[in-house]
């Protein structure tokens, strides 16, 4: 059924051809300016820097230059993203393994998008052999919507049955991936996805599109974002309203993502595109914000970093959504989330599930809860 796949070694790790480019956000040399370290304000400021040293003009220039929508060089997300002035359209909460109790919670904590579940043969992922009672749990959640995940006709037609009002289809940019996933080459998906865009437009349901692998994969390798642009633009032409690019197996370094949205963006424009990071080498947050700086303001994640794919052996699950939406709040993007509730539910799945949460932030938040509790006992 499935290939058994593991993790990229480090020799197959893709190159990192824009690593100069890149280097620059790193520099010593471009210090945060102590007063602008607050809420709202970015550290990455080319015009304060304390060094005689140049890279911050060439961070300066290079802004300008290999980085136009960076509109404003004083702002580490460019005035579309800050605080009050939009929006964030966070966060697709992915749940691979989600339940009718899951999505009540999410939706209580702001979040406007909750993947409920999936209709896929239960021979394949019994886990979801569930979908139809999930859909009949979730049935009066509001203030959310709740997309299913269909990778055929016939699972387009349970979903609908069931009352599903949008639907998302996954295609792959790695033949292996797509094979051992979904039983079928790139180009078999992308037709079967056109019987269900088609079908979809006729109820005029929404069908949001997934790429996975868009950075690499153990058994080919890096991938070409060529690969990926070629697969993003016909999801998107065959009337995908998003397209959402996952790094399945979380290899991808801001040095692999750069180039890679870069070759996407060339054919789908940057507002229909969402980015899926898996955290499997701890890249998740860094990639998240260089997408924000490219204009993507459509983040998938997952409450305390839960999921993955049974196809994808060895990768971790989703970036934490309390980790993304602490790390949004820090740059001054209103997110209508509220992160509270957000560690509310992520305590209550990680309970449910019997593991701790793969959350950073809720981990350190509730080391302060339970150091100031204890404080308070000693008084
Ligand atoms: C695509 C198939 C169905 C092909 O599976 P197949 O075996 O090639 O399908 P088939 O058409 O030959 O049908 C075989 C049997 O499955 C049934 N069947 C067929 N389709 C369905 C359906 N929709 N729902 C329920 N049953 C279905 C069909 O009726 C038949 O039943 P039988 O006659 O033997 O009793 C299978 O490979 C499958 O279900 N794969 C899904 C695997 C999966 O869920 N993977 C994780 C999804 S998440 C993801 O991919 C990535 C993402 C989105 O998270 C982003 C990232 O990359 O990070």
């Amino acid at each position: 059924m499935s290939s058994l796949e593991e993790p990229l070694g480090l020799d197959k790790l893709p190159s990192m051809s824009t690593v100069t480019r890149i280097q620059r956000f790193s520099s010593g040399a471009c210090r945060p300016r102590h007063d602008d370290m607050g809420m709202g304000n970015c550290w990455i400021e080319g015009r304060t820097c304390s060094s005689s040293n140049n890279c911050c003009e060439d961070y300066e220039e290079y802004s300008k230059g290999a980085y136009p929508w960076r509109r404003n060089s004083g702002d580490v997300l460019g005035d579309s993203l800050k605080s009050s002035q939009r929006t964030l359209r966070l966060a697709r909460n992915h749940m691979v393994y989600g339940s009718a109790c899951d999505s009540w919670y999410f939706a209580a904590s702001g979040l406007p998008v909750v993947e409920a579940t999936s209709f896929v043969s239960p021979k394949w992922v019994p886990q979801l052999a569930d979908a139809k009672d999930v859909m009949d749990a979730v049935r009066g959640v509001e203030g959310a919507r709740l997309p299913v995940l269909t990778p055929n006709l016939k699972g387009f037609e349970a979903a609908i049955a069931a009352g599903a009002k949008e639907v998302a289809v996954f295609a792959s940019a790695s033949e292996s991936f797509s094979k051992s996933n979904i039983n079928c080459s790139i180009e078999e998906s992308l037709a079967h996805y056109r019987a269900v865009t088609r079908a979809a437009k006729e109820l005029s349901i929404p069908v949001r599109g997934y790429v996975s692998c868009v950075v690499g994969r153990p058994v080919e390798g890096p991938i070409p974002p060529a690969k990926v642009a070629y697969v993003a633009k016909d999801l998107y032409d065959m009337g995908c309203f998003e397209i959402s690019l996952a790094d399945t197996i979380g290899v991808g370094t801001p040095g692999t993502v750069v180039p890679m949205l870069e070759a996407v963006m060339d054919v789908v424009p940057v507002e229909k595109l969402a980015v899926h990071f898996h955290d499997t080498y701890g890249q998740s947050l860094p990639n998240i914000l260089i997408s924000l700086q490219m204009g993507i303001s459509t983040l998938d994640s997952s409450i305390a970093g839960l999921g993955g794919c049974p196809y994808a052996k060895g990768a971790s699950g989703n970036v934490a959504t309390e980790d993304v939406v602490y790390m949004l709040h820090g740059l001054g993007v209103r997110t209508n989330v509220d992160l509270a509730k957000l560690l509310l539910a992520g305590d209550f799945i990680s309970k449910h599930l019997g593991r701790p949460s793969g959350s950073k932030t809720a981990v350190a938040l509730s080391r302060i809860t339970s150091d100031a509790s204890s404080d308070m006992n000693l008084c």
